[in-house]
């Protein structure tokens, strides 16, 4: 996609929730994830790429022991249509014993997060916390619910705080939804 059709994108894309409403729901969820984790000596995993920018705005906020680290797994590659999961960073053996917080941008369909939380307890993890800064309403059960979420969103393709729309946006200080 070129520059300008990436910027007409976001010109025709409807804001679903403005930055400072971002910014004061990542506050809220640091105090319910302080409150649940503070004396737990979690391992942090940070789901690459989405939850980049949730996680740089949410670690800072947690203000206890905590040891941090990365995983990486993709189901959508820059598509709007999530396939096959993918593992390119699993995660390490030092969640074996341990309370691990998964965070993450976004639980749509929830099958990335489930997949997630079954391959930790799998690899011992002791129990698995998840954080999603948004969650889509899809008006039906999903296969694993977040102990922690940011917002909820409405069944549209989202963007932006993390969240890309084909490969781009992951900038923006807010959340957007492209044209119907
Ligand atoms: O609930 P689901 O329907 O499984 O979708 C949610 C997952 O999809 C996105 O990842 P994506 O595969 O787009 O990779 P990314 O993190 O690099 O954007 C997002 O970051 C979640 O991990
Ligand atoms: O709506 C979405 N936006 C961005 N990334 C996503 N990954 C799953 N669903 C979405």
């Amino acid at each position: 996609m070129n520059q300008r059709d990436a910027q007409r994108l976001l010109d025709e894309a409807d804001l679903i929730c403005p930055a400072d409403v971002v910014k004061s729901s990542v506050e809220r969820l640091a105090g319910e994830i302080t409150t649940k984790l503070k004396g737990e000596f979690p391992v942090v995993l940070s789901v690459m790429g989405g939850a980049a920018v949730f996680t740089g705005h949410l670690l800072p906020l947690l203000v206890f022991p905590l040891e941090f680290g990365a995983i990486e797994v993709t189901r959508y590659n820059n598509d709007t249509q999530g396939r096959d999961i993918h593992w390119s960073l699993p995660p390490r053996d030092n969640v074996r014993g341990r309370v691990v917080l998964v965070v993450d941008d976004i639980l749509d369909q929830g099958i990335t997060l489930a997949a997630i939380r079954d391959k930790l307890l799998e690899m011992g993890a002791k129990h698995v916390w998840s954080a999603v800064f948004a969650d889509k309403a899809l008006g039906h059960e999903k296969p694993i619910a977040a102990d922690f979420v940011g917002v909820t969103v409405p069944n549209r393709y989202v963007f932006g705080f993390g969240m890309d729309a084909y490969g781009l946006w992951r900038n923006l200080p807010a959340i957007y939804a492209l044209k119907d």
